[in-house]
């Protein structure tokens, strides 16, 4: 009897292994921080042998400490960081260069120029993307173009290209394959006809023999290399992180949404079995493939959420711990007109301004550290409603609830001061780890651990409700005056 589904959430900070049982609930846990690489202004990048190296031990921890043998894990499921860029040698596995992380912005150069070229409505109307360096397909590039050898080497089909998902499924058991949801993040990837697009392939310049096989998000990959964790575990699930996030919040029906708030904030919402088309800037883009089934959903990318307050802790050193910012910015009543716009490495949805910089405005003599702390979680909600703006008008339907998770969705009053921006209840599960959860029940969808999507929603739990308690006119004054500060971080770094 298999009791356990083991899911492996792999994200930009820190690596994590979860153990659920068959209720959903989440029976134990492991986590490791590993080391970010920030070379050049707006460089980020990871070791690969890190990622790998720190998934793997807290997989082994989590097992161990939970006292799980591997026959007793059904499956395994991968979540990750999207559109993170690994290439690896295929005999040996050896990387060949850092990965470039989502985060970093080498590659707004380049965007620019395909701009210019004229290429962003193509690019859009196949990938569903914004042209935009916080995707794969440039990344890759700027790898093949400066590591010596690497397209002549990724031509005669000697080196892999991932995500890192296929990272970790050729390091978990020998797979170079990508599920359809972080194929769908590269803009390689035809969303329409769910295959890399060999027009894209041209323009980038990027060899096919590079590329990994596109997969189900749930279906069987293959078996773990037996010495990993004793015996074979099957790799039965595969999805993006905030793909996962969505599936762990059970939003599986058309116009339901889910916003996490982690290092950024990603609000997803299911858009049904076609692609959605955005006129407001967001992206279209995959969410899972279940069987034969594809779901396709609309999101909104903020890249700087929780992140935010720990630059008030890691920068200002104005608190100790992130969660020291909820009684810091609750000694004050309000913001005392402060506004913060945390532009840090430009601006994801929907202004996608990779040149906007991290502003404060509105300071006066009495301005605090509390106001600026106060400002920085507004900051939070405030980006994320611009999100829920432009996907009502997209998917030109009400929203009935936003569900939340990720670490920043403890803060009460960030989730309360949503709801009053969206004038929409935000619900906070009782599982807030939905992003493993999302990857365990993929995998044991596969599997037969669950028998279908109708039995996981129901084990959905709300654990608070935040009604929003402002008014309209008081909103509406609100976002404006936000929308004036965004203007004023706008365009500041000038493109080389
Ligand atoms: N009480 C809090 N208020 C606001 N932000 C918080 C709070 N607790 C944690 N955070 C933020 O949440 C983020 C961590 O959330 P997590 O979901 O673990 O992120 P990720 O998966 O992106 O690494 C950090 O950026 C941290 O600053
Ligand atoms: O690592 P996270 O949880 O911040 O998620 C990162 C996203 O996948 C980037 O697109």
């Amino acid at each position: 009897m298999t009791d356990y589904i083991l899911a492996l959430d792999q994200g930009t900070t820190s690596s994590r292994a979860i153990l659920f049982d068959r209720t959903g609930r989440l029976c134990a846990s492991a986590s490791q921080e590993f080391p970010q690489h920030f070379p050049q202004p707006g460089w980020v990048e990871h070791d690969p042998d890190d990622i790998w190296n720190s998934q793997l031990a807290v997989a082994r921890q989590v097992l161990r400490e939970a006292h799980v043998a591997a026959h007793q894990v059904a499956a395994i499921g991968i979540a990750n960081q999207r559109e993170t860029t690994v290439i690896w040698e295929r005999a040996t596995g050896r990387p060949i260069a850092p990965a470039i992380v989502w985060q970093d912005r080498r590659t707004a150069d380049a965007c620019e120029a395909l701009r210019a070229a004229g290429k962003a409505a193509m690019i859009c109307e196949r990938t569903g993307l914004e042209l935009d360096s916080y995707f794969s397909a440039t990344k890759l590039a700027w790898l093949l173009d400066r590591v010596p050898g690497a397209r002549t080497r990724a031509a005669a089909g000697e080196l892999c290209f991932g995500t890192v998902d296929s990272w970790l499924a050729y390091k978990l058991c020998g797979a170079h394959v990508t599920d359809v949801g972080n194929a769908s993040r590269t803009m390689l990837f035809n969303i329409h006809l769910l295959r890399w697009d060999a027009d894209l392939l041209a323009l980038f310049d990027i060899p096919a023999a590079l590329l990994p096989e596109v997969v189900p998000s749930c279906g069987n990959v293959g078996m773990t290399h037996a010495d990993l964790f004793g015996a074979p575990i099957a790799l039965a699930g595969i999805a993006g992180d905030q793909q996962a996030a969505t599936f762990g919040q059970a939003c599986h029906h058309s116009g339901m949404v889910k916003n996490t708030y982690g290092t950024g904030c990603f609000m997803l919402m299911h858009a049904g079995a076609q692609p959605a088309v955005s006129h407001n800037r967001l992206l279209s883009t995959v969410g899972w493939r279940l069987h034969t089934e594809t779901c396709y959903l609309l999101e909104g990318s903020v890249f700087m959420g929780g992140a935010t307050v720990q630059w008030l802790r890691d920068g200002l050193g104005i608190i100790r711990q992130s969660s020291d910012v909820e009684p810091l910015a609750a000694s004050v009543p309000d913001s005392g007109g402060v506004l913060l716009v945390p532009a840090f490495v430009g601006l994801g949805a929907p202004q996608w301004d990779p040149y906007a910089r991290g502003t404060i405005v509105g300071l006066t003599r009495g301005s605090t550290a509390a106001h600026i702390a106060r400002a920085a979680v507004e900051a939070i909600a405030y980006q994320s409603a611009q999100l829920l703006q432009a996907m009502q008008k997209d998917a030109r339907v009400p929203v009935a609830e936003v569900r939340a998770d990720g670490g920043a969705a403890r803060n009460d009053m960030l989730m309360q001061f949503q709801a009053d921006l969206l004038g929409v209840p935000v619900l906070r599960p009782k599982v807030t780890e939905t992003t493993a959860l999302g990857a365990a029940y993929l995998a044991g969808l596969t599997v037969g651990f669950w028998a279908s999507q109708e039995e996981i929603a129901a084990q959905w739990r709300c654990e608070r409700r935040f009604d929003p308690a402002m008014n309209a006119d008081r909103r509406a004054a609100l976002l404006a005056r936000w929308g004036r500060a965004v203007e004023r971080a706008q365009a500041w770094e000038q493109p080389l």
